[in-house]
């Protein structure tokens, strides 16, 4: 099974961690959105692919909007999605896939764990989420990887 991961992660790096397991646990390629090159690599090559991203807001990050947006309507791709962020809110994951599905692609699966999160005043109170993603994420991440094997 061909796989790739394009992520974001730009607050505490939680999201490139979760990303890095479950590319270990399926053997996909792992790629930072920044350095997708679309020159080189077509989506529509892999069986599967990943996307990840920290919620900022309320949303995904706009690296990753902004390259789903410009990549080509997909045709029903296989893929799964996964978030990061500092509260847990269902809601996140929904609208992300909303969001791929209405580009054609085809999400079969998703994860979310908490973050380490300083964001705004949470910084004065030394941040929420501290060592998260923790073991017990990860090794949630990596049943989830499993799953899609
Ligand atoms: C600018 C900013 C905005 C954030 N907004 C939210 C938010 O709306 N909801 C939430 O649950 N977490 C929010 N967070 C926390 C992040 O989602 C969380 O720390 C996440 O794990 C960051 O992932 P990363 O380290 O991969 O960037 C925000 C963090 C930052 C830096």
């Amino acid at each position: 099974m061909k796989c790739i991961i394009i992520y974001e992660s730009i607050h505490h790096n939680n999201t490139e961690k979760v990303a890095k397991v479950i590319a270990d646990e399926i053997g996909a390629e792992l790629v930072n959105v920044r350095d997708f090159n679309k020159n080189y690599e077509n989506l529509d090559e892999y069986d599967l692919v990943g996307v990840g991203s920290g919620i900022y807001y309320g949303k995904i990050h706009k690296n990753i909007k902004n390259f789903i947006d410009t990549t080509e309507h997909m045709d029903n791709q296989k893929s799964f999605i996964f978030t990061t962020s500092g509260r847990t809110k269902s809601s996140f994951n929904e609208k992300f896939k909303d969001f791929l599905n209405s580009r054609g692609f085809n999400v079969i699966a998703d994860f979310n764990c908490k973050g380490f999160d300083t964001f705004g005043p949470l910084k004065i109170v030394g941040g929420i989420n501290k060592e998260h993603p923790n073991e017990d994420d990860l090794n949630n991440a990596k049943k989830f990887a499993k799953s899609l094997k």
